[in-house]
């Protein structure tokens, strides 16, 4: 049975148990259930605190997890797990932040003390700066507060809307360290059995959100033209029609085109522009 690490609660555990269950997967209905067996899909799921889901699999305790980029490259077990693919949602971004007005760049950071609880991204981004006596003050949480309370000088913390930091009285500078999304990992060495079905499926849920169905007809002479503005992932699916002037064309296309898609092929002679949704898919 393939066992496989959800986050239990925070940003990124709403987000992933709604995903494992549009991918078919049976999800608990009871926080308190911290084990959850899904028999039919020979899948066994365990709800694990975000930031040690990259511990159970590095260690081969675990098969794969979902977990953030950030919180993975944090704990440093790189050669224990590996990324196997991004997941679309959790995004954010890690930076650098301190009282608006005070830094300008991170050359600024020389002497200083950085709060931070992502204490090994920011080492290892540090690793690689020419910054002299940098100092890292670990905290779990709420790291916007620790200027103000006199324990570091600047923070470095996840961003996503700014929000928190804005209400702060702080600001980013610098380029950001690295931007985050959920991600699935994967134990290193041989691939446990099972778990390409896994990613398929997401993979499936995935192009299920980012795409939809679009069906038109079109003169037989524009075509090629249509098929060019729609090629699909593979190739578009072209039906004769009773009139042998015209074909029906069917092609998946990006959701957040379908307007400005629809208004080039409507310009180019396609009539009875259709478009619906996928519920789900295997690409
Ligand atoms: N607005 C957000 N706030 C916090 N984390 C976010 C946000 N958006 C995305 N994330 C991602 O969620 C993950 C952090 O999740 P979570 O907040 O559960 O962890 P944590 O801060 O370590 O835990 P906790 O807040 O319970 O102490 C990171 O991968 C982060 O990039
Ligand atoms: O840019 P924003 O949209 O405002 O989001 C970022 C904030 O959210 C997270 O905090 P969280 O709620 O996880 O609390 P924590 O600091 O105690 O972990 C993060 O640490 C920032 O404080
Ligand atoms: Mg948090």
């Amino acid at each position: 049975m393939l066992r496989v690490a959800v986050p239990n609660k925070g940003a990124l555990s709403e987000a992933a148990m709604a995903m494992l269950s549009e991918a078919g997967y049976v999800q608990r209905r009871d926080k308190r259930e911290l084990v959850m067996i899904d028999e039919e899909n020979d899948v066994e799921f365990f709800y694990l605190r975000p930031r040690d889901i990259a511990v159970y699999v590095g260690s081969g305790t675990l098969d794969v997890g979902m977990t953030g980029r950030d919180l993975f490259q944090d704990a440093r077990v790189d050669h224990g797990a590996e990324e196997i693919m991004g997941l679309g949602f959790g995004g954010s971004t890690f930076r650098l932040a301190g009282p608006a007005g005070r830094f300008r760049s991170a050359e600024d950071l020389a002497g200083k003390r950085i709060a931070t609880s992502y204490d090994g991204l920011l080492s290892r981004w540090l690793e690689d700066q020419d910054l002299p006596d940098v100092e890292v003050v670990h905290l779990d949480g709420a790291v916007e507060t620790a200027v103000r309370l006199g324990v570091a000088d600047a923070i470095a913390d996840v961003v996503e809307t700014g929000n928190t930091l804005k209400a702060a009285g702080m600001e980013t500078f610098g380029e950001p360290i690295m931007r985050s999304e959920a991600i699935m990992i994967s134990r290193h060495g041989e691939r446990p059995a099972g778990i390409d079905r896994v990613s398929r499926r997401l993979q499936g849920v995935l192009v299920a959100r980012q795409y939809v169905m679009m069906d038109y007809d079109i003169r037989r002479e524009h075509l090629e033209a249509a098929s060019a503005i729609t090629p699909g992932l593979e190739s578009p699916t072209i039906s004769p029609l009773a009139d042998e002037n015209w074909v029906a064309v069917r092609s998946m296309v990006l959701a957040k085109r379908t307007n400005q898609l629809m208004d080039e092929l409507y310009e180019l002679g396609a009539r009875a522009i259709l478009v619906t949704s996928i519920h789900a898919c295997r690409v």
